[in-house]
């Protein structure tokens, strides 16, 4: 209807003839929903509540119930109505949840029906992974570059502890998919590393004790207190949080996953694994129907072009090992963390 739609703001024929024949209270008059409402950023979760950056003040918000079931993750962009004044024990609400430019997504494993959205808008994924303690696992590599093809991210690599082991055999399996990446040591320069988070939202994510929170914290000294001690979203208490929390970097945003360890790929097709390899979709296009694109399928397009010699061996290769990654248990799983001696 004219009078929703238009925000209130106009008044059509209808309306005035409304407001003319007096009686009860004219629909006219009622305000548009939220007009004074403020744009805000969601930068934290933790049980129903939402931590907002409306006008860079930290406000605590609930969901407002005309919101139903529909999810409010970190990274998004909401409207905010009520006490913004960011003061202890304030409530806000949040009316609204703006669309999302992207929704980096993941079930909580291979065989869960129910995809969970975990960071909206962001722009790049930073997949840190160690050099050593704990070895690097090229198969979570795999899974995030999948989730990462999948929301359209970009993904970069961030190789860590480069003081314990050489990056080159990592570097040798990952060349094929020309990622960018960074190799870093506690006593290397970072000042690259930041040129690419700029501007950008990106979310970090990694296996347990590769480095992910000295990482962070070097890039945004503090952290550790903000996160370590204090609930994320009230700022009181204990954290005790698992969401993502996004922290204010240089013109764009760093949003850490400290509950993310695996990504659950049940979501994805193989289809999409395959457009993420632009020189290789259009072959796989002549492949029939539910091809695997491995060695043994028949009659696999990419196959035959791969013993004609026209494909780049290394680039077939990573795509089968990512479309394998979809399949199987994921083996960083939070229960099971990979063996190190850390903590
Ligand atoms: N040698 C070396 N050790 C590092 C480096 N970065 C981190 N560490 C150590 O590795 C261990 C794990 O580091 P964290 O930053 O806690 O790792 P995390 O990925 O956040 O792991 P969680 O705390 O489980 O989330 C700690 O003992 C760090 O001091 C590095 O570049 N080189
Ligand atoms: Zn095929």
């Amino acid at each position: 209807m004219s009078r929703t739609r238009g925000g209130g703001r106009h008044l059509d024929e209808d309306d005035i003839r409304v407001r003319a024949r007096g009686g009860s209270k004219p629909r006219t008059r009622k305000r548009p929903k939220h007009e004074n409402a403020v744009e805000g950023l969601v930068t934290a979760v933790d049980r129903g509540r939402y931590r907002c950056l409306v006008a860079d003040v930290p406000v605590v918000a609930m969901k407002a119930r005309e919101l139903g079931r529909g999810s409010i993750v970190v990274g998004d962009r909401v409207d905010v109505v009520g006490d913004l004044s960011g003061r202890p024990d304030t409530l806000a609400r949040v009316v609204r949840v703006r669309e999302r430019a992207s929704v980096l997504r993941r079930t909580a494993d291979d065989t869960d029906p129910v995809e969970r959205v975990i960071v909206a808008n962001a722009d790049q994924l930073a997949i840190v992974c160690a050099l050593a303690d704990p070895a690097p696992q090229p198969r979570f590599v795999d899974r995030c570059l999948v989730a990462a093809y999948d929301a359209g991210l970009e993904p970069l690599l961030c190789l860590t502890k480069a003081d314990l082991a050489s990056p080159d055999e990592m570097l040798r399996t990952y060349k094929p998919l020309g990622l960018p990446y960074e190799v870093l040591s506690p006593d290397g320069g970072l000042d690259e590393l930041r040129a690419r988070l700029a501007g950008k939202s990106t979310v970090f994510v990694g296996s347990s004790g590769v480095g992910k929170s000295t990482l962070v914290n070097r890039l945004v000294p503090g952290t550790d207190r903000a996160v370590g001690h204090v609930n994320a979203v009230t700022g009181r208490g204990r954290h005790t949080s698992t969401s993502a929390l996004a922290l204010p970097f240089e013109g764009g945003w760093l949003i850490d996953t400290p509950g993310v360890r695996s990504f659950g790929l049940a979501h994805i097709s193989p289809e999409e694994i395959v457009a993420g390899f632009h020189d290789l979709a259009e072959i796989a296009e002549e492949c029939p129907p539910g091809c695997t694109h491995q060695p043994d399928a028949p009659e696999c397009a990419v196959e035959a072009a791969q013993a004609r010699g026209g494909l780049d061996a290394e680039r077939v290769a990573s795509l089968r090992r990512l479309l394998s990654s979809r399949e199987g248990e994921d083996d960083t799983d939070p229960e099971q963390p990979p063996p190190g001696p850390h903590h």
